[in-house]
């Protein structure tokens, strides 16, 4: 019988099974931040345990609220802050550096394909994309992985979304993504992995296979997981090329990296994608999915451009070819916040910060900021934002707020006109 990538990557990192089904796997990323990692900091020390098992395998950023807003903030960005220096963590990013850790992280070349990566964050399997098997955990698991460098996890059942054709102009990977969403249901994939594949996934950049993966989670799912190829070994290139004599022996090593034709899947999704349009969601969950078109006239008070999520270049570059030359309705107010300070400078070099500035949009430092309600762009009571995040939870970005999740290029021609409207209208 085959085997899936993600049992493949069990099996080379295997240290021990104590249990049936329990799997303890050896890590080669740990990576934190400061709203989950002070808490383990903090018991670790209270134990007499504040050790780390290898600093140059944990990785730290301050991204969620950033500058901090108030004593309690400021003290978690402390915590983090003192742990990193005293055990020489070399990668961590504070403020200036710093940036939403779901596209830093990936940024600096920090996850490569076959890789185990576990982050206290829900949405750690972004990481996926790059054929890694990425997983948010808990604080326990979180202090284990901190000392050992190990975690235990059951055995990795998997889902395979199969995605034929090819997406409409105007269609991006957040549209698809929420489709998923809708037919798997946010229970569909609970404790499974979900590998994304077919040659519309074949055709996507990294940025947008992130978007894909970063969402696995709102399904249920464990990890997502693309296939590595030329276009990982692409984004890739520049960390790895000493390690590798070519592109293609690049490509070869990171090959087996793939799931065998046979191998055992709890359910296979096929679908041909080429008709599907812009997606939104209405509800307070994120499966709660409606075409734009079905969604169209819903009136929002905010638009948020950002998050792990919808943060990258790509996703700016899409919203500034919509908003270019146009200026935001009245009725809305409007920010982006470019995920990292990388994004930030590539987006100052192309004239994408000047379209948003142009078109009244706030332009802040990169943080998770709004996407959390913590900061940044919170809802007052009753508001609606359009947004490009990853969660419409009752008050996520502000009590008694709503939030429609939607593609940046929606999100963007929604803040022109102040209503949810399908972006075609502003596309060439
Ligand atoms: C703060 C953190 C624990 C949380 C998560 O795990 O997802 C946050 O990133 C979020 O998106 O709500
Ligand atoms: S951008 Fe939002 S979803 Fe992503 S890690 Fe930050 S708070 Fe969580």
């Amino acid at each position: 019988m085959g085997k899936t990538i993600a049992e493949k990557i069990f099996d080379a990192h295997r240290v021990a099974e104590p249990f049936p089904d329990t799997h303890v796997l050896k890590l080669d990323r740990v990576f934190c931040h400061e709203i989950t990692t002070p808490i383990a900091i903090t018991d670790l020390m209270a134990r007499g345990m504040d050790r780390v098992f290898d600093p140059t395998k944990i990785k730290a950023v301050i991204d969620h609220v950033t500058p901090a807003k108030d004593s309690k903030t400021a003290e978690q960005g402390k915590i983090l802050r003192d742990w990193a220096r005293r055990h020489g963590i070399k990668d961590f990013f504070d403020i200036g550096k710093n940036g939403v850790c779901h596209a830093i992280f990936p940024e600096k070349g920090f996850v490569r394909p076959g890789y185990t990566v576990i982050m206290g964050d829900s949405h750690t399997c972004t990481h996926g994309a790059f054929g890694a098997f990425a997983a948010g955990i808990g604080t326990t698991d979180l202090e284990v992985g901190i000392l050992k460098g190990v975690c235990a996890f059951h055995f990795p059942k998997t889902i395979k979304f199969i995605l034929n054709g090819k997406l409409k102009p105007g269609v991006y990977a957040k549209d698809v993504i929420l489709f998923i969403i809708k037919e798997l249901t946010v229970n569909g994939a609970t404790n499974m992995v979900i590998e994304f594949t077919g040659p519309v996934v074949d055709e996507m950049s990294m940025e947008s296979r992130m978007t894909l993966c970063n969402m696995a989670i709102e399904a249920g799912g464990t990890s997502g997981i693309c296939y590595p190829d030329k276009t990982t070994v692409e984004y890739l290139w520049d960390f790895i090329k000493d390690e590798f004599a070519s592109k293609e022996a690049a490509l070869e090593e990171y090959s087996k990296w793939t799931s065998d034709p046979d191998a055992e899947y709890e359910k296979v999704y096929e679908y041909d994608l080429s008709d599907l349009e812009p997606m939104v969601t209405f509800g307070y969950k994120p499966d709660q999915v409606k075409s734009v078109k079905e969604m169209e006239g819903t009136k929002v008070d905010q638009i948020y451009i950002g998050s792990c999520t919808n943060g990258r270049i790509e996703d700016l570059r899409i919203a500034a070819e919509v908003l270019k030359g146009k200026t935001i309705s009245e009725d809305v107010r409007a920010i982006v916040s470019p995920a990292t300070p990388a994004i930030y400078s590539q987006a100052l070099k192309e004239g994408i910060i000047e379209i948003f500035q142009d078109a009244g949009f706030c332009v802040t430092n990169p943080t998770c900021g709004a996407c959390l309600g913590m900061s940044n762009g919170v809802l007052a009571e009753g508001e609606v934002c359009a947004s490009t995040t990853n969660r419409n939870f009752n008050g996520r970005m502000g009590k008694g707020g709503m939030v429609h999740l939607m593609s940046p290029a929606t999100a963007a021609a929604t803040a022109i006109e102040g209503k949810i409207i399908n972006a075609d209208l502003y596309q060439a």
